[in-house]
C-alpha cells in the first residue's frame, strides 16, 4: 500500500467525447485535494472544477471517483477522473497531477499493483491484457474466463492437492519410525500418478486455447492462374490482392484479417508455385514456401480443368484443404492428392457458401471454442510439462526424500504459472494437517 502515486490515460487516445485518467497509490487523497479541492463521497461519481494546484487555473469540470484501498482495482487508494477528451484538457491534468506528486504510470503498473496486493494472479492479469487485445467474440469469452479466474482455480486446485502430498510426504520422512499408517508412501505416489494424467490431458489440447488468443495463419496456395487470389479477395469481401488472366500476377504476400467463426485469421495470398520466371517471382515462390511452413492451415488451390500440378501437389497432406476451382469449366475431381477436394467457381461463386462454412469449422476445431479453461500461453504450458515431468520423476524415485523433493519441484513449477510459489502454504499444511502431538 506504500508505492508512490501514478497515473495514466485509461481511455484511448486522441480526441473524444470523454477521456478517463485513472491514479493510484499513496498520496492520492492529497493529490485529489490538490485538484478538486477534496475528495467526494467514495466510489460516487462526482462532477467538480479540477484546478492546477501551482497557478490555481482551472482546466476542467469533471467527474471525480475515489476508490479508498483497498477495495479499489489496485488494492491501493485510486480514483478515476472523467475528463472532457481534449488533448490540451488531458496535458493540462497529467500536468497538475505531476504538480501534486503523481509521476506517469509503467505499462502494466496498475495491474502489476492489483497482483502485488493479492487482487488478481497471474493468469488472470494475463486475461486482463488478453481481454484488452480481444478482436473477435471468441477471443473475449477466453480472455473473461482467464480474467474472472478459470485458470487460477484449476491450477490453484492442483497446487492445493500437490501442497496436501507434500505434507503427507514430509510426515512420513519426518515420523518413518512411529505409527503412520501404513502404504502412506505409496498412497502419495497413487495420487501424484494420478495428478499427473490430469495434466497431461489439460496439455494435451491441440493448443486450442494458444491459438485462439493469437489467431490463426492461413496460407492459400497454388498453382499460377488457380484463382488465390480472386479466392482471398472473395474472402476478405474486397479486392485486396491483384486478379488478372496472367500467370505470375501476385508476388508479394498479401494479408487479410479475418474473423472466421469468432477465431482471428490471418489469410495469406501468395506468389504461384512455379519455376520462376525472373528474380523478383523466384522470391515470390521462396516467400510462399516459407509462409506455407509457418501455417496453421494450407489451402491448396487447383484449378478444375487443369491437371493438379506437382508443386502444390506436393503440399497435400491430411489436414490440407484441397479446393478444386472453376467448376463452372470442368467437374472437380473427387480426390485430389489423396484428400477430399471442395468444388467451387469463384467465377460463379458456386460453393463458395459451402467453403465459408468449412473454414469456420477448420478455424474452430484447429483454435477451440473450448467451454472449459485452457491454457492459452507458451508459458503456461512450460510449467505444466515441467510439472507433469517432476511428477513422473516422483513415481521412479528411490528414496522418500528425492519424492517430496520431486514434489516441491512439481509445486513450485506450478506456482510459478499463478506467481503463488509459497513455501509457507507448504509448512502450514504440515502442520496443519498431521496434528501428532510434537
Ligand atoms: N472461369 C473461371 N475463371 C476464374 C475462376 N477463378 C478465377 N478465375 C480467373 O483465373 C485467372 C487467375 O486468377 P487469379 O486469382 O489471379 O489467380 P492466382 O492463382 O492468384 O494467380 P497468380 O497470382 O498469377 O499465381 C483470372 O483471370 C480469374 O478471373 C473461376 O472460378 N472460374
Ligand atoms: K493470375
Ligand atoms: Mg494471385
Amino acid at each position: 500500500m506504500d508505492h508512490p502515486a501514478i497515473f495514466a490515460l485509461a481511455s484511448g487516445v486522441g480526441r473524444a467525447a470523454v477521456a478517463v485518467v485513472r491514479v493510484s497509490g499513496a498520496g492520492t487523497p492529497g493529490i485529489l485535494q490538490a485538484l478538486a479541492g477534496g475528495l467526494p463521497e467514495p466510489r460516487l461519481a462526482t462532477l467538480r472544477r479540477l484546478r492546477h494546484p501551482g497557478s490555481g487555473e482551472t482546466l476542467d469540470r469533471a467527474l471525480v471517483l475515489w476508490f479508498p484501498g483497498p477495495a479499489s482495482y489496485t488494492g491501493e487508494d485510486s480514483a478515476e477522473l472523467h475528463l472532457h477528451g481534449g488533448p490540451a484538457v488531458i496535458a493540462g491534468v497529467a500536468e497538475a497531477l505531476v504538480a501534486a506528486g503523481a509521476r506517469p504510470a509503467e505499462p502494466g503498473e496498475f495491474t502489476r499493483r492489483a497482483f502485488l496486493n493479492g487482487k488478481l494472479d497471474l493468469t488472470a492479469a494475463e486475461g486482463i491484457a488478453d481481454l484488452i487485445d480481444a478482436e473477435t467474440a471468441a477471443q473475449r469469452r477466453q480472455a473473461l474466463r482467464q480474467a474472472g479466474g478459470a485458470l487460477a482455480t484449476l491450477y490453484g486446485g492442483w497446487a492445493t492437492r500437490l501442497t496436501a502430498l507434500l505434507a503427507r510426504q514430509e510426515a512420513f520422512i519426518e515420523f518413518e519410525d512411529e505409527d503412520l499408517p501404513a502404504g502412506l508412501d505409496d498412497a502419495v505416489a497413487l495420487a501424484a500418478a494420478g495428478l499427473r494424467a490430469e495434466i497431461l490431458t489439460h496439455l494435451a489440447d491441440g493448443q486450442r486455447g494458444e491459438r485462439l488468443r493469437e489467431g490463426l495463419e492461413v496460407a492459400i496456395l497454388g498453382a499460377p492462374n488457380a484463382g488465390k487470389s480472386s479466392l482471398l479477395n472473395a474472402l476478405a469481401g474486397r479486392e485486396a490482392a491483384i486478379v488478372s488472366a496472367r500467370a505470375g500476377t501476385t508476388r508479394d504476400v498479401v494479408e487479410v484479417r479475418l474473423d472466421l467463426g469468432g477465431v482471428p485469421v490471418t489469410l495469406a495470398d501468395t506468389a504461384g508455385l512455379r519455376e520462376a520466371a525472373d528474380e523478383i517471382e523466384a522470391e515470390g515462390v521462396r516467400r510462399a514456401r516459407r509462409r506455407a511452413e509457418d501455417a496453421d492451415l494450407i489451402i491448396a488451390v487447383f484449378a478444375a480443368d487443369q491437371a493438379p500440378d506437382a508443386e502444390t501437389l506436393a503440399w497435400v497432406r491430411p489436414g490440407t484443404l484441397v479446393l478444386a476451382n472453376k467448376t463452372d469449366l470442368a467437374a472437380a475431381p473427387v480426390m485430389i492428392g489423396g484428400q477430399p477436394a471442395l468444388g467451387l467457381s469463384l467465377r460463379s461463386e458456386e460453393g463458395l457458401a459451402a467453403l465459408r462454412q468449412r473454414l469456420a469449422e477448420e478455424a474452430a476445431t484447429r483454435a477451440g471454442l473450448a467451454a472449459e479453461a485452457v491454457l492459452t500461453r507458451p508459458r503456461h504450458r512450460a510449467a505444466l510439462a515441467e510439472a507433469a515431468g517432476w511428477l513422473a520423476e516422483l513415481e521412479t524415485a528411490p528414496l522418500p526424500e528425492l519424492r517430496a523433493e520431486a514434489l516441491r519441484a512439481a509445486l513450485r513449477a506450478l506456482g510459478r504459472i499463478t506467481g503463488q510459489v509459497g513455501v509457507e502454504a507448504v509448512l502450514d499444511a504440515v502442520f496443519g494437517e498431521f496434528c501428532i502431538g510434537k
